[in-house]
């Protein structure tokens, strides 16, 4: 029955003896040892077959025994449980057991025997492994998971490309057990892959290398599109000397929509740890990878076509608005290299010469415009832009393509240079080619497309269009800027010119002279020859004047025959003055016109900066100040500006402003002097004499103002105005005493050259109702100056209308006997200075006879001015002079006192009533 007890259990179940032999065996362990049940009662374990290690035990696996573990479990009184492991049975195959061992007693309580139940636990333990390494597995996963987490959240923080290239070798160092890491990225025209990015030792080495498909271990990588393993043993020929330090590699193709697009390694310094199974997290990293570089690159083209397109309108902009076409197309070349995506921008022009020079440059280094150098004209010659130049027609070049329009030395130059896709396009301005603009990018570089070429296309039209506004502005410009005669600066830009050298430059005061010119006799000219001869001597003078300055120096012509020059840069009063007599110098030689030969001179004043003046108003006033100067010391003079000189003149000007108000206002009036007749002692005549009563400074003298009138072209004026008020108080007198006497008024010369001032007088002398005898003019001498045949025509016109012509001043000016004989005259009036001082010079008597003998000869007669004293009256009396005026009679009057001047005057002569009655 216990036999049955043992067999029924699932565990072995034997019961041993202290000496460890089988008292009761169960029939499974029987079986498994191949003997009967009743073989094995009274045997030990030897003696059944179990291997001595397991009876005994084995050292090496730490296991005791069987043998001992049953003495510990009789020792101990108790049962005692051993879980044993990794036993070998017969077979020597693996087991593991968990054994009771359970001492037996008998009824007097002395341990007899020892039960010892067992149980394989091989089938768990095995589970129990499985499980372990399944854990480990998940926990794995776990792990690549978090990394891959992390991987991810880092790589899609919008990082730019080179900082994500970076990032992404930095990641895998830390991810996995590699202990350098290197990115490569395809080119853009796929031809090779870049090290774009590393960490390790060899990271300065390595970036920048290129693998051409199939080479290296990017290229194969890439040519395979599957990850790999090596190490330096199996893989030499790969290796290349990219990877010194490395002894093992780990290799992972970037792949994006089924494209490889980079290549991931990894790399281990040491045998000892394989990196071997990092692969499968490296494919995950580099799946993520993949995707962040690809936004990444369509973030950057994004962000690349809006700064290009942004940079398209500023350069619209910048181009509608152009004011240098150099300083302008420098700007453009730089800006196409933001504008399109290219690595380089020339422009070439045709200069004056029109042979082509290359102008500006620029180049895209690593992100960076830098200016290039310039290639010399001889080899511009032979380039695609001297072709489009020729033809005016647009090219393009492939990155591949060696253009038969190119010299082979610009074949070998672009290689040289790396020059790949090119595209040149003429630059016109009203049909004529002004240069030619040209992209290039560089050879890995895939060729610009059509997209690109019509932007490029657009920029030069507008470059074009710019330029030929700009030609239109320039030409606008010129002319606005200069005398379309001489094509010399005009007043204007010499003003501007002149205002902005006077800036201060870095504080300092500009220093040089400038210089105010006149032609003298140019007016003559002009009146005798024409204006067409006067044009011709005007260009003549400006090209003579040109020659003698610096090109630094500007000569201008500010009107008529007036020319200006700015001497920039010396101080010097020598310098000024050498200049100026060279000017003066120039225009000595006559100028031969029409086989005419012309002289004219020039008088020229000069000032100088900053000591005269700091700005064009002043020292333009000041330079005409200084020559007004010279003109009036005669002619051909040159005179340095001083203040005195100013003074003169700035009175003069205002002289001129107030007479021009004057003459508006009529603030004039006239004074009459009576003329005395010698016979009879009665007054025959009064001359109107003109003062201008101002209204702060009282009554002026004509001495005062007549010669400014004069110089000013006033005079006309005034005398039109003294003619119409003589007449008219003649008009008024014609009814009283005064009726009958003549008026005489003084007429300029400048009144003899206006064509109707004969018809002006005696259409005054009709509207007022005078008769033209009782009207006498008096002219000076100085009318013979100019245009003597027409002011003899309208002398003799009024002569014959019955107005009578008194020479004036007679004895101070030409006093030819000629232009006596010529002029239609009726008075000579023997001037003052002959008259002063009559009675005391035995010379001056004897003028005044000659002149009166003279006067007598031409049947004229005489006047003599300024007489003062009796002795005078009667020394005149008897040299036998016509008539007397001067302030022994009396001063010029105003026309309510000369009634009773005159009743006065005759008063002297006519006798008393009662006498007549006698
Ligand atoms: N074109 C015009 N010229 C005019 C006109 N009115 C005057 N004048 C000329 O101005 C000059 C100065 O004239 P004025 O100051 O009026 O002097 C005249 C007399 O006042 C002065 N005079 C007369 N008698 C004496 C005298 O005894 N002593 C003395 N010191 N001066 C005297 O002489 C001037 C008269 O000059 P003239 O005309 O030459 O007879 C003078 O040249 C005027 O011509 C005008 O309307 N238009």
């Amino acid at each position: 029955m216990l036999q049955q007890i043992a067999d029924a259990q699932l565990t072995t179940f034997v019961i041993k003896d202290l000496e460890h032999r089988f008292l009761l065996v169960d029939q499974a362990l029987a079986d498994s040892l191949g003997l009967s049940v009743e073989k094995m009662i009274g045997r030990h374990d030897l003696e059944v077959g179990i291997p001595e290690r397991m009876v005994l035990g084995d050292s090496k696996l730490g296991f005791p025994g069987f043998w001992a573990l049953d003495d510990e479990a009789v020792k101990a009184g108790c049962p005692l449980h051993e879980a044993d492991s990794d036993l070998r049975k017969g077979s020597e195959s693996m087991y593991s057991a968990d054994t009771l061992r359970t001492p037996l007693r008998d009824k007097d309580g002395n341990i007899t025997a020892l039960l010892v139940q067992s149980r394989d636990v091989s089938d768990l333990i095995g589970l129990h492994q499985n499980l372990a390494e399944n854990r480990a597995t998940v926990e794995l996963q776990d792990g690549h998971l978090s990394v891959l987490g992390d991987v991810l959240t880092s790589l899609m923080q919008n990082l730019d490309l080179d900082t994500l290239f970076d990032h992404i070798a930095e990641t895998i160092v830390v991810h996995t057990r590699a202990q350098s890491a290197y990115i490569w990225m395809l080119n853009e025209a796929g031809c090779y892959m870049e090290a774009v990015a590393a960490v390790g030792p060899q990271k300065r080495a390595c970036l920048g290398l290129q693998r051409p498909r199939g080479q290296g271990i990017a290229g194969k990588v890439w040519e395979d599109r599957k990850s790999v393993f090596m190490d330096k043993t199996t893989v030499g020929r790969y290796w290349l000397p990219d990877y010194i330090y490395e002894q093992q590699l780990c290799c992972v193709p970037l792949i994006v929509d089924d494209d490889v697009i980079g290549v991931m390694v990894l790399g281990s310094f040491s045998w000892d740890v394989s990196i071997r199974p990092e692969i499968a997290l490296a494919e995950k990293i580099a799946n993520i990878a993949a995707i962040a570089i690809k936004n990444a690159q369509l973030m950057a083209s994004t962000q690349a076509e809006l700064s290009r397109s942004r940079a398209l309108s500023e350069l619209g902009s910048s181009l509608s608005a152009i004011s240098d076409p150099y300083a302008d197309t420098d700007a453009v070349c730089r800006k196409l290299l933001d504008t399109i995506d290219i690595n380089g921008a020339v422009f070439v022009v045709v200069n004056e010469h029109g042979t082509l020079e290359s102008y500006v440059a620029w180049g895209k280094l690593s992100q960076e415009i830098k200016r290039l150098v310039l290639l010399p004209a001889e080899m511009v010659a032979e380039t695609i832009c001297a072709w489009c130049c020729q033809t005016g027609e647009e090219a393009f070049i492939s990155r591949d393509q060696l253009d038969a329009r190119e010299s082979s030395r610009i074949h070998a130059m672009r290689d040289e240079m790396n020059y790949g896709s090119t595209s040149c396009m003429p630059v016109m301005s009203a049909g004529k080619v002004f240069g030619a603009l040209s992209i290039v990018r560089e050879r890995q570089r895939c060729d610009l497309n059509e997209r690109e070429i019509n932007v490029f296309r657009t920029v030069v039209n507008q470059l074009s269009a710019a330029l030929e506004r700009y030609d239109l502005h320039s030409a606008l410009h010129h002319q606005a800027n200069h005398d379309s005669l001489t094509k010399l600066p005009n007043r204007r830009q010499f003003e501007e010119e002149l205002s902005s050298y006077l800036e201060p430059k870095s504080g300092n005061d500009a220093v040089g002279a400038v210089m105010f010119m006149d032609l003298d006799g140019f007016k003559l000219v002009n009146d005798t020859l024409g204006h067409g001869v006067g044009d011709e001597l005007l260009k003549l003078v400006a090209c003579r004047l040109s020659g003698c300055l610096r090109s630094e120096d500007l000569l201008a012509r500010m009107g008529g025959d007036e020319f200006a020059v700015i001497i920039k840069g010396s101080q010097s009063l020598e310098y000024a003055v050498e200049i100026s007599t060279r000017l003066s110098d120039s225009l000595s030689k006559p100028f031969l016109i029409d086989g005419s030969s012309l002289n004219v001179g020039t008088s020229m004043g000069i000032c100088r900066f900053p000591e005269d003046g700091t700005n064009v108003d002043d020292l333009l006033r000041k330079a005409d100040v200084a020559m007004y100067q010279a003109k009036n010391n005669g002619k051909g003079q040159i005179l340095c500006f001083d203040q005195t000189l100013a003074t003169k003149v700035l009175k003069r000007v205002q002289i001129e402003y107030q007479l021009r108000q004057a003459i508006a206002e009529e603030q004039f009036e006239l004074f009459y002097q009576p003329k005395v007749n010698c016979q009879t002692g009665i007054v025959d005549g009064i001359e109107a004499l003109i003062r201008w009563r101002h209204p702060d400074k009282g009554l002026i003298a004509p001495a005062d103002f007549i010669s400014v009138a004069e110089e000013a072209g006033l005079i006309n004026a005034i005398g039109s105005w003294v003619l119409n008020e003589a007449v008219w108080q003649a008009s008024q007198w014609s009814d009283t005493a005064l009726g009958k006497l003549r008026i005489a008024v003084n007429i300029a010369a400048s009144q003899f050259q206006l064509e109707n001032f004969s018809s002006e007088v005696l259409d005054v002398l009709v509207h007022h109702g005078v008769p033209p005898d009782r009207l006498e003019l008096e002219v000076t001498e100085s009318i013979v100056m100019k245009n003597l045949d027409a002011v003899i025509t309208r002398l003799q016109t009024l002569r014959t209308a019955g107005v009578r012509i008194a020479i004036d001043d007679f004895g101070t000016g030409y006093s030819s006997l000629k232009y006596l004989q010529d002029l239609p005259l009726d008075v000579l009036k023997i001037d003052r200075s002959f008259i002063l001082r009559l009675q005391h010079e035995e010379c001056r008597q004897s003028l005044v006879n000659t002149i009166l003998l003279l006067a007598s000869g031409l049947g004229l007669e005489t006047v003599a001015e300024g007489v003062e004293t009796l002795e005078q009256k009667e020394k005149l009396v008897t040299l036998g002079c016509s008539s007397i005026q001067g302030f022994y009679y009396s001063v010029p009057v105003l026309a309510d006192a000369l009634p009773g001047v005159v009743e006065s005057i005759n008063a002297l002569v006519a006798p008393e009533p009662h006498q007549r009655a006698a």
